[in-house]
């Protein structure tokens, strides 16, 4: 085990250049051990290049990585057995049969999992035979993700460990993630899936243009600030309702017909708004009062879309 106090990754003003591209540009962060950490981002924000360079694939331009305390170039050696790696193309050769490719992993390890029992877990008994290859998208990601957990690592990296799963898979992979946390393992995840990361992680790394934009708990994120939401018909005076609603309100209709109240979202303003709607024979659809999301941060932190 590593000593006390000791990340499970630290990063330090990491760097890491393509040709004229900067992939990730003065990115710090600690995660801790025991935590699923999960970097969040949009696509090309630079999160496959950070955990490429923790596990050893890459190496970068400037900066300081730390995997467990070393050196993940340096120290391939020592790492190798105790780091589990789930990279997102599957990393797994095409005629490799699932059933013989988790028994020759589970070879190299001290204590493995049994590969029968990781198979079965998910959903993958019925295609022991089957080359990897000739495997589904979805089943590939789940043989992928069994292989890097086989060797009961330490720490764990998941690139997009959800892409391409139906919602089925896509609990059995959370469930088993959860279950690695509640074994001690330190997980660090890749994600532009907010309901994955708010689900998951512990702590939330949001990523964006090689840098990290924002951190802390879901919570701490998406504050405890409430937004009140609703449809109506397009086109209402929002100036008239602003002017209504408690002092540091905001009021949006985007898109047309969908309207967003945020600020002290509480019963007074919420009677505010349904008063208001009623004096001017407005019906609303689905009003509802709910937490920002990470979503909603990441667009007000970026300006843009997670998924964009
Ligand atoms: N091998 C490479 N050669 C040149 N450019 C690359 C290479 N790998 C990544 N890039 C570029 O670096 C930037 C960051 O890519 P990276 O794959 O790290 O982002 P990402 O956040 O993981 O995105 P995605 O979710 O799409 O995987 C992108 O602009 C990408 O086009």
């Amino acid at each position: 085990m590593s000593p006390p106090g000791q990340a499970a990754v630290e990063l330090n003003a990491l760097v890491k250049r393509y040709g004229a591209t900067t992939a990730v540009d003065g990115l710090s962060l600690r995660a801790e051990r025991g935590a699923i950490t999960a970097l969040l981002g949009p696509n090309g924000a630079g999160k496959t290049t950070t955990i490429e360079i923790c596990e050893g694939y890459r190496r970068p331009d400037g900066g300081t990585v730390r995997v467990l305390g070393l050196d993940p170039l340096r120290d391939a050696r020592a790492l190798r057995p105790r780091v589990g790696v789930m990279p997102q193309s599957g990393g797994v050769p095409g005629t490799a049969r699932a059933g013989e490719f988790l028994r020759l992993i589970a070879a190299f390890y001290a204590r493995p999992l049994d590969p029968a029992a990781l198979l079965e877990r998910l959903g993958l008994s019925g295609h022991a035979r089957t080359p990897f290859r000739r495997l589904s998208g979805g089943q590939q990601q789940r043989l992928s993700l069994a292989a890097a957990v086989i060797g009961r690592p330490e720490l764990v990296f998941l690139d997009e460990p959800t892409a391409g799963l139906d919602p089925q898979a896509r609990h059995a992979a959370w469930e088993l993630v959860s279950e690695l946390r509640r074994a001690g393992v330190s997980v660090i995840l890749t994600t532009h899936h907010m309901d994955e990361a708010e689900r998951l992680a512990d702590r939330v790394v949001i990523v964006d243009r090689g840098r990290v934009v924002a951190e802390g708990t879901p919570a701490e994120l998406t504050g405890a600030e409430r937004q009140l939401r609703f449809r109506a018909r397009p086109g209402l005076g929002l100036d008239e309702l602003l002017a209504a609603l408690p002092p540091g309100s905001a009021a949006k209709e985007s898109p047309a017909g969908h309207y967003l109240i945020e600020g002290e979202v509480g019963p007074e303003l919420l009677a505010t708004v349904t008063a208001w709607c009623a004096s001017h024979g407005v019906m609303t659809e689905d009003l509802r009062i709910e937490r920002r999301t990470l979503e909603d941060v990441f667009l007000e932190l970026t300006g843009r879309e997670l998924r964009s």
